[in-house]
């Protein structure tokens, strides 16, 4: 467990992690890429492990270096065990797509107690559609799943894009299989759309053609992944607890490693900081900040941006008046249910959290006080809630730390280096 304490300054130069999305890609693509391709600066972090094991168990060879992952990819090939992806959403969605393309037999793709109430069938369903069968073992719409080798069909499939844009992701990178053209037809409006932008970025580099269309999007068919070299940029979604440590403290610090034009969603933070009064400078692949600011309360939006709501909460424990946090109903379906969990655990440490059924209403306290928080085994959770503990006056004892293996391995690290006032138990 982590024992944290009032922190008065920090101050440092740091590097934001590299990005978990464009990790699980960045692999994935090539691992499906005939040839062999380098991928520089990936996370190391147990998701992103989570694909590499996925893409072993469907044939790629994958060479694990500090520095470069050296992945030698080959067309899916049936697994001879099941495929156990851990804790990772983000592998089980897009391998499960994936997966239809092994010539025979049938790949069985599970994880751990989270990643097994994680929402499925909508992908389950559209996967039917292009004549493939996937199906929930449990019948229950969640993991274990099974998939069976087939031959696409079809130009159409029609899915909801208000549960998980993974779902969307896993049909991009699939559907270049078939052999027609494919159109995904939304029939809802979509949720956490940059994490698509993410995907057709990557899925450009590898050579891999879609448009973006009135009523979503068209894969082009028969497209080979090609073999690439490509460099991982920073994670804005692990830097924004960096972000909000350097708005909430006494500090000086210089976050290294975030591409300016990045499109990842959670760059908002930066606009959401400013918003609240922060005065962040961002200089090339630099964000510097001299805090602290006295932060005011807003609205926000978090449609596109799920995982800073974690972030967020704490942000507004700390402002002056109101914030409201709202559209995210689907912040709910992560690795816990994060809004009910932000709601519960800051109001341990004396905040004031209404929970609606989108999203959550924060009347800024200004000042916390230390408690026992649970953080449901979930990373975004262990590290929103650390800063949270730096700031609270005695002592914040946050139980699972382990959790921030899966995006931000060194993050315990990192914050004692900028001069946070954290003990490991
Ligand atoms: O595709 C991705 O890399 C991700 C998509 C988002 O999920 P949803 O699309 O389910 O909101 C996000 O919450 C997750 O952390 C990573
Ligand atoms: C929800 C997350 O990831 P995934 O969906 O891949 O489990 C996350 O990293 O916050």
């Amino acid at each position: 467990m982590l024992i944290v304490r009032k922190t008065e300054r920090i101050e440092g130069v740091v590097n934001a992690p590299p990005s978990k999305s464009y990790t699980h890609r960045a692999v994935i693509g090539a691992s499906l890429a005939e040839g062999t391709s380098r991928i520089k600066n990936p996370l190391n972090g147990d998701d992103c492990l989570s694909s590499v094991h996925g893409c072993r168990m469907l044939g790629a060879e994958i060479e694990l270096n500090e520095e470069e992952w050296v992945v030698n990819g080959t067309s899916p090939q049936t697994p001879d065990n099941i495929i156990d992806i851990g804790n990772s959403g983000t592998t089980l969605r897009i391998l499960t797509g994936v997966s239809s393309q092994i010539p025979k037999g049938y790949a069985i793709l599970t994880g751990d107690d989270s990643i097994r109430k994680r929402p499925m069938q909508p992908l389950l369903d559209a996967l039917k559609q292009l004549d493939i069968e996937a199906f929930s073992s449990k019948e229950n719409g969640t993991a274990p799943i099974i998939v069976k080798g087939g031959k696409l069909k079809g130009d159409v499939v029609k899915i909801r894009g208000d549960i998980s844009s993974q779902f969307i992701t896993s049909l991009m990178m699939t559907l270049p299989f078939n052999e027609n053209d494919t159109e995904i037809f939304l029939t809802s409006p979509l949720k956490s759309k940059p994490y698509l932008e993410i995907t057709m970025d990557v899925l450009g580099k590898f050579g891999i053609k879609i448009d973006e269309t009135e009523k979503g999007f068209l894969v082009y068919g028969n497209q080979k992944y090609k073999a690439i070299d490509y460099t991982v940029e920073g994670d804005y979604s692990s830097a924004s607890y960096l972000v909000a440590a350097g708005v909430l403290f006494n500090s000086d610090i210089t976050i290294n490693n975030l591409f300016k034009d990045s499109k990842q969603g959670d760059k908002a933070i930066i606009k959401i900081v400013k918003e609240m009064g922060a005065d962040v400078k961002v200089k090339d692949d630099k964000v510097i900040i001299k805090g602290e600011y006295n932060l005011e309360g807003i609205d926000i939006d978090v449609k596109d941006i799920p995982d800073l709501v974690p972030t967020i909460s704490v942000l507004a424990c700390f402002a002056e008046g109101k914030t409201t946090i709202y559209n995210g109903e689907h912040v709910r379906l992560k690795e816990c249910d994060r809004l009910s969990a932000c709601a519960k655990e800051l109001s341990k440490m004396g905040a004031k959290i209404t929970e609606k059924p989108d999203g959550l209403i924060i009347e800024g306290v200004k000042k916390l006080k230390g408690a026992k928080l649970n953080t449901y085994h979930d990373h975004r959770l262990v590290m929103a809630f650390t800063i949270a503990g730096m700031k609270a006056e005695g002592e914040t004892v946050i139980e699972g730390e382990d959790a921030v293996k899966i995006s931000f391995p060194n993050f315990v690290d990192v914050m004692k280096s900028l001069g946070a006032n954290i003990g490991v138990k």
